[in-house]
């Protein structure tokens, strides 16, 4: 492989390398929620700033854990997690924002994948589209525990992923590539909990690289609880959902530890 990196032993895009991260790393999308997560961490040190990757490391009980951001969509997502993987780290939480989609789903709950639904274009160009974007078990289940220790309301299901966020919202402004709206609807039916942009290409990716990876999202709100005027606030505060992540990172330290 060619190595672009200017910089001796650092990745070319997230200008990170062997040494500079943990083997746990939480993956938020946007670079400025890195600095909010590397707070729950002990001796953050900013280690790279680097177009949309943005890295930091410290420690969890201990333990080396980083947290990287992703930039929006798939493309950029794969990048930061095949540098990291090539930087050592095996363990991938991405926290993020998402759209509710079951009715259930409200505004301000946290939504954890336990699948995802591979609309977007990069899983595609690492396996064919039968293979299911599938997270990590153990991450999943720490994830859960997570949640439930914190006291957050959680709903674990299929999150759907996709590369155009106004085709999501704003169906009417694309005349052509509306496969989007038109399955939208099937995915409802089918319980889709909620909408994102990056963990399918994550989830593939890992199992390509194979590496453990999981999401966790905040609802900002729900489009189809709007649409039948149930109740519908927009929250923004992502607070929770990096709490659940980060007290999930704590869970899956313990177990691989062997301290179960
Ligand atoms: O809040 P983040 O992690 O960026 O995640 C969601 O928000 C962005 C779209 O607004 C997409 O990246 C989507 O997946
Ligand atoms: O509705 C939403 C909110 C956040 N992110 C999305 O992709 N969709």
């Amino acid at each position: 492989m060619i190595n672009y990196s200017e910089k001796e032993g650092k990745q070319y895009h997230i200008q990170v390398g062997k040494g500079d991260v943990g083997k746990y790393v939480i993956m938020p999308g946007d670079p400025k929620r890195c600095e909010l997560i590397a707070r729950y961490l002990d001796h953050p040190v900013l280690m790279a700033d680097s177009r949309e990757y943005v890295t930091y490391t410290g420690e969890l009980d201990g333990v080396k854990v980083s947290v990287t951001s992703t930039g929006i969509g798939g493309p950029s997502a794969s990048i930061a997690m095949e540098e990291l993987v090539m930087s050592g780290a095996d363990t991938f939480i991405r926290i993020g924002t998402s759209g509710g989609m079951d009715i259930d789903v409200k505004s301000g709950d946290i939504v954890i994948a336990n699948g995802a639904i591979r609309m977007e274009g990069t899983s595609k160009e690492y396996a064919p589209i039968e293979f299911p974007a599938v997270p990590d078990f153990d991450v999943t289940n720490a994830l859960v525990s997570a949640a439930k220790k914190l006291d957050q309301t959680y709903h674990v299901g299929v999150v759907q992923c996709k590369d155009s966020f106004y085709g999501q919202h704003s169906p009417e402004t694309k005349p052509v590539g509306y496969e989007l709206m038109n399955k939208w609807d099937a995915w409802v039916k089918l319980g889709c909990k909620a909408s994102e942009m990056e963990s399918a290409a994550l989830f593939i990716v890992a199992s390509y690289l194979k590496v453990r990876a999981g999401s966790v999202f905040l609802v900002l709100a729900n489009q189809e609880r709007a649409k039948q005027g149930l109740d519908n606030p927009v929250v923004h505060d992502t607070d929770a959902a990096i709490r659940v992540a980060v007290e999930a990172v704590r869970e899956l330290i313990k177990q691989d530890l062997g301290g179960k």
